[in-house]
């Protein structure tokens, strides 16, 4: 199998890249009915098999999963997920055979030996469902003709599908049927319909490609989602505990900042967030995210390059190859870091706390969701996409932070976005150790308004506020908050 993206030509390759058509919620008015009564089948039952999975028998859809042997046999976590939760669990045998849509949610490593054991069951005319371009784009698995290909694409690690779903909203969510395999015309009215039932349609809803998800998705996830959050946080404790904070205080103030920090961010954009500073603290935190987005540009365009090519999807697959063996010795590496050994301490601190005392993440944030933003952008990928891929979802990785530090991130995204977010951490690191010399507790760990009399140049302060509020990713951003009229807020540590 080739790269299916390599094999086109440019012009169709900008086509399939630019596919992004924002879909208004009259489109979604069928609700579930395209798949009422059908037989829906999960492979895999982790992340997001497990919670899409709820979301959509919660609206009354029919769910099952089928599961290899070993996990059955073996009574493993995912068996343990799939029957705690009463749901029927069989083997590919037993459920395939008679599944009207077969969604897998096996990890990208798994896919092709996932889709050669479970395509042979399936009957006449099928549909096979992803929820990440990586096997049909990066590797090129060709279906079998009859049956109908669709994707349906959280924009979200697996445990915000469903907690947003409880709330009574939804995730972002990115739909696209493969244009090889829609034998029926019947792809975009199950997905559509499978969208809604995972509550998708309530967030906003990108009518997408495979090769515009893939190449986006796999952006986000390794610069701004994960690889910066990661970068960030583990330099920010560092330094702390250099300049003599307390230790408890350090990890409590990472762990729990960058959700505080960037449920702002979610609700209004990088201009809510800046807001919550001090008018001197914006200041200072726009300068220092200036120089924070001219350092990482270049890795910020390596990491877009090494995705359009296909270089990083042969990277990892020569890991896969040799038994992960960079993946497993990276998750261990960060396992040792001292950020996550140090437990969070038992110390009071404020919602504005979070802000004033943690002025590095604010620039952390702003520069990586504008810099992943921009390179998305110019690689080809439409605004609404870049968007929902960069600004949207970095709140709801901080929740996963927030919960369990950078394990718990690293865990409940897929392996796919976590080797991704170390190749980046393990690049960028040493990329911002100049900068971080010059970092002092009055960016992180102390108020930065300590000692100041809070004075501001007007022009200056009037200058850097229109540079935020100017920003390309403000104005799709307003636009498409406005669909989120279900939107809730999170209550913050
Ligand atoms: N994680 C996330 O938040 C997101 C993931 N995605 C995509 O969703 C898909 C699933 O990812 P994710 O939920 O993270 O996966 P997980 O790693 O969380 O879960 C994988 C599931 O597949 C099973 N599995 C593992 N190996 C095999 C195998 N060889 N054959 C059959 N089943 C296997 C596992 O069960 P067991 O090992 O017990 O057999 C487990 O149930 C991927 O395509 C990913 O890119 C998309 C958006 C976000
Ligand atoms: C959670 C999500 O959207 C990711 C980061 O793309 C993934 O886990 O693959
Ligand atoms: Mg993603
Ligand atoms: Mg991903």
């Amino acid at each position: 199998m080739a790269n299916y993206f390599n094999t086109l030509p440019l012009r169709e390759k900008l086509n399939q890249l630019g596919v992004c058509d924002f879909m208004d919620s009259s489109e979604f008015l069928d609700g579930v009915n395209a798949l009422k009564g059908k037989k829906l089948v999960i492979v895999g039952c982790g992340a997001q098999g497990l919670n899409q999975g709820l979301n959509l028998r919660d609206s009354g859809l029919n769910i099952a999963y089928a599961l290899r042997k070993e996990a059955i046999e073996g009574k493993r976590d995912s068996w343990k997920n799939a029957t705690d939760n009463n749901f029927t669990v069989g083997t590919y045998e037993e459920l395939i055979p008679t599944a009207d849509v077969v969604i897998n949610l096996t990890p990208d490593k798994q896919h092709t030996s996932v889709v050669n054991a479970v395509m042979p069951l399936m009957k006449e005319g099928a549909t096979l469902s992803y929820s990440h371009g990586f096997n049909i784009v990066e590797e090129g698995t060709q279906i079998r003709k009859d049956l109908t290909v669709i994707m349906v694409a959280p924009k979200c690690p697996g445990s915000e599908v469903r907690a947003e779903y409880v709330r009574g909203f939804g995730v972002p969510t990115l739909i696209a049927v493969h244009p090889e395999n829609d034998p029926q015309g019947k792809g975009l009215a199950q997905a559509k319909a499978y969208c809604v039932g995972t509550g998708g349609h309530k967030a906003g809803v990108l009518k997408s490609s495979f090769v515009a998800e893939v190449k986006s998705d796999l952006m986000g996830e390794q610069t701004i989602l994960c690889g910066l959050l990661q970068t960030g946080s583990i330099l920010s404790f560092d330094k702390m505990v250099e300049k003599g904070i307390d230790a408890g205080y350090a990890s409590k103030l990472v762990q729990y900042g960058v959700e505080v920090i960037t449920e702002a961010l979610k609700q209004g954009g990088i201009t809510a967030m800046m807001d919550r500073l001090s008018n001197p603290a914006k200041i200072k935190a726009f300068e220092i995210s200036e120089e924070l987005k001219d350092i990482m540009r270049p890795l910020f365009q390596k990491h877009q390059d090494d995705i359009m090519s296909g270089e990083f999807s042969r990277i990892m697959m020569e890991d896969w190859a040799n038994g992960d063996k960079n993946l497993l010795a990276w998750r261990a590496e960060t396992g040792e870091t001292a950020f996550e050994k140090t437990p969070a301490g038992d110390v009071k601190i404020g919602e504005q706390e979070y802000f004033d005392n943690y002025t590095l993440m604010v620039a952390f944030v702003r520069a990586g969701v504008e810099l992943a933003f921009e390179t998305m952008v110019q690689a080809g990928i439409k605004p609404e996409s870049a968007y929902y891929e960069s600004l949207h979802e970095t709140p709801l990785i901080a929740n996963t932070i927030a919960r369990k530090k950078l394990f718990e991130m690293n865990r409940v995204i897929s392996d796919t976005a976590e080797y991704g977010c170390y190749l980046f951490d393990q690049a960028c690191k040493p990329l911002l150790a100049d900068f971080m010399k010059k970092v002092d507790t009055d960016l992180v760990g102390k108020n930065f308004n300590d000692g100041k009399d809070g004075a501001v140049d007007n022009r200056t302060l009037i200058a850097v506020n229109e540079a935020i509020r100017s920003h390309e990713v403000e104005q799709i951003g307003a636009t498409l908050r406005k669909a989120m009229t279900a939107m809730k807020s999170i209550k913050t540590a």
